[in-house]
């Protein structure tokens, strides 16, 4: 997107754009503002400290020019009395500035907190289709670059903003009870910021957005790149990764050169109003106190309260600023959170352990914005069946996987699992009765032991030693020199594929499933190791229903029922050898694995 083009069109081409985003804008701060609310008794105690700091701020000049005309006019007899009440105006005033602040933070890091919080706790109830649609470093971006942002305009804007307008009111009222004329010549350059003001903030608004969203999608960039590095080298993408850096990097820096460009004119603008109403005031103020209009110390207190008065419109400029992107921020977290999220599982659905009886009647499933991915599939397995998953990529032997695990909800059709539709089965303990085993292992940062304890957190460990046993771990997990307290980086990089597969496995083990999924791998592990992951499985499959994407002929050939799958749809299924028998897809298939594995 062009961003030249977006900051040189006025408002007025983009009127409903604008109208809508406006009104989106006003309900963004609504919505911050209840969270601050949250804190009403804190709340109150901040805005007391701020009205009574405001009024404070507005008795300073008044004193001040009491002062003075009490030199001129009535000899200074009691000036100890007049400073001293200069004195405890001001002390007050640095009192009471220091204890909103303190209090205000400790109301906005609180929301920031909560906030955080909730956004965290909605994005682990988002359903797997959101994280489709989303890049993970753009919603770590979120989490971060806009969370700050938000955190950081609640500890100071707002004070500032309600401060600024109660000093503008109050001082208004003083100047116009001191002299409503020298009151108009301070008011003659409000109508001048005011549309200053609007012109830039109508641009800068826009701008803050576009660079939160920038930043966002180029911190998800930067996250693909750097987890995908061994990729980006492999390929020697090197240079292609740069220059799409770059192009993300130079929107950015388009973006955030016009939003600084068109804010960066807000506090040049704001002085030299201020400057122009002062030299305004001086001079008529000096006129009218030479005619006898106006006192001195009334002259004196005008050329304060003239800067007084447009300090915090300038401050109210300025803050609206870094308001607008906050508000920006705000906005993506409030996306976020409004996303719907997966219904909260019901405690009646809750089942404790599952026999592992699963059918699959007349099951429909696409995937959003894509064709129908699985039709009409039916099918049932025996509790302790194996069955074989084959068929060519993109089949659908993974969405079945997701189907049965509720990763995502058929479209129509029944998924019954000892006889109940898992729809009624809380997600929860459906998946509590599930394994995985995957030939992508995920490992956490952290030591082997609390890798395999993930199976199950509340495992003694002697149980996890006992698990990585049967998984045939053990004395891989030993040779290593701080044994199950070895601690793996994310990408565990410090053991081989074949090893993480077999702390997968233990993690399996732990859990103890009555359902298990296996995903072959598919990678070359050396034979021993291969041969120790094939005795870990055999021991993990006993006794337990699993659906297995089968890679190996001799798995598929001992599995107990074979399922065909092609385009979504399951076109055969037996055994191997009435399969084989029958001449049909299986037949073709099992000859070209063959083929393959002899050659
Ligand atoms: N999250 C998704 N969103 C949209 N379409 C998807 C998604 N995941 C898979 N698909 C599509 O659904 C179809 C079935 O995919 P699936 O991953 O189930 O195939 P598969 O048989 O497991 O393939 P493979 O053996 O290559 O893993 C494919 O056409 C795929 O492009």
């Amino acid at each position: 997107m062009n961003i030249r083009r977006i900051s040189r069109s006025g408002p007025q081409t983009h009127n409903v754009d604008e109208k809508e985003f406006r009104s989106h804008r006003f309900q963004t701060i609504k919505r911050l503002w209840k969270e601050l609310a949250q804190k009403k008794g804190r709340l109150l105690f901040v805005l007391f400290f701020v009205a009574t700091n405001a009024t404070l701020g507005v008795l300073g000049p008044l004193f001040i020019g009491k002062t003075v005309d009490h030199i001129i006019y009535d000899g200074g007899e009691n000036i100890f009395l007049f400073l001293l009440g200069l004195v405890c105006v001001y002390l007050f005033y640095s009192i009471t500035a220091y204890l909103q602040n303190y209090w205000m933070i400790s109301i906005s890091q609180e929301t920031v907190y909560r906030l955080r919080k909730r956004l965290f706790e909605h994005i682990q109830r988002l359903p797997i289709s959101f994280f489709d649609r989303k890049q993970h470093g753009e919603l770590m971006s979120r989490f971060t670059n806009d969370m700050d942002n938000v955190s950081s305009t609640l500890n100071s804007s707002v004070i500032h903003i309600f401060s600024s307008v109660l000093t503008v009111v109050g001082t208004f009222i003083v100047m116009i009870w001191l002299s409503p004329l020298l009151t108009m010549i301070t008011l003659l350059v409000v109508p001048v910021m005011f549309f200053g003001m609007r012109w830039i903030t109508n641009r800068t608004g826009k701008l803050f957005r576009e660079q939160q969203k920038y930043l966002g999608e180029l911190n998800g960039y930067i996250e693909e790149t750097v987890s995908g590095q061994k990729i980006v080298k492999t390929y020697s993408y090197e240079q292609e990764t740069m220059e799409q850096f770059l192009e993300k990097s130079k929107r950015l820096r388009e973006a955030g050169y016009w939003a600084q460009t068109y804010s960066g004119f807000i506090p040049k603008l704001m002085n030299l109003l201020n400057n122009a109403s002062f030299a305004f005031i001086a001079l008529a103020g000096g006129i009218l106190a030479m005619n006898g209009h106006v006192s001195i110390g009334v002259m004196i207190s005008f050329t304060e309260y003239a800067r007084q008065f447009t300090r915090p419109l300038n401050e109210l400029a300025n803050q609206f600023n870094t308001l607008l992107s906050a508000i920006a921020g705000a906005e993506r977290v409030f996306d976020i959170m409004d996303e719907e999220a997966e219904d909260e599982d019901d405690r009646e659905g809750d089942v404790e352990i599952l026999q592992g009886n699963v059918t699959f009647s007349h099951v429909y499933f696409s995937y959003e914005n894509a064709d129908s991915t699985i039709s009409d599939m039916n099918f049932h397995v025996q509790p302790g069946q194996m069955v074989a998953l084959v068929g060519p990529t993109g089949a659908g032997k993974s969405t079945i996987i997701h189907l049965i695990m509720r990763f995502y909800d058929c479209d129509s059709g029944a998924i019954l699992v000892d006889g109940r539709n898992i729809q009624q089965i809380s997600r929860s303990s459906l998946r509590k009765n599930i394994g995985f085993v995957l030939q992508d292992v995920f490992l956490f940062e952290g030591t082997i032991r609390e890798n395999i304890r993930y199976g199950r957190l509340d495992a003694t460990d002697e149980e996890v030693e006992e698990a990585a046993k049967r998984a045939n771990a053990h004395s891989f997990i030993m040779r290593l020199p701080q044994g199950y307290d070895t601690v793996l980086t994310e990408d565990a990089s410090g053991i081989s594929q074949g090893q993480k597969q077999l702390l997968s496995i233990a993690r399996a083990i732990l859990r103890n499933p009555s359902i298990l999924i296996l995903d072959e791998a598919t990678s070359n592990i050396d034979t021993v190791t291969e041969m120790k992951i094939q005795e870990a499985l055999q021991q993990l499959m006993k006794g337990r229903t699993t659906f297995c994407i089968a890679h190996r002929l001799n798995t598929i050939r001992h599995a107990h029922q074979i399922f065909v799958i092609n385009d979504g749809k399951l076109i055969e299924k037996g055994t191997h050898d009435s399969l084989i028998e029958a001449h049909g897809y299986y037949y073709d298939l099992y000859n070209q694995l063959s083929r393959k594995d002899v050659g």
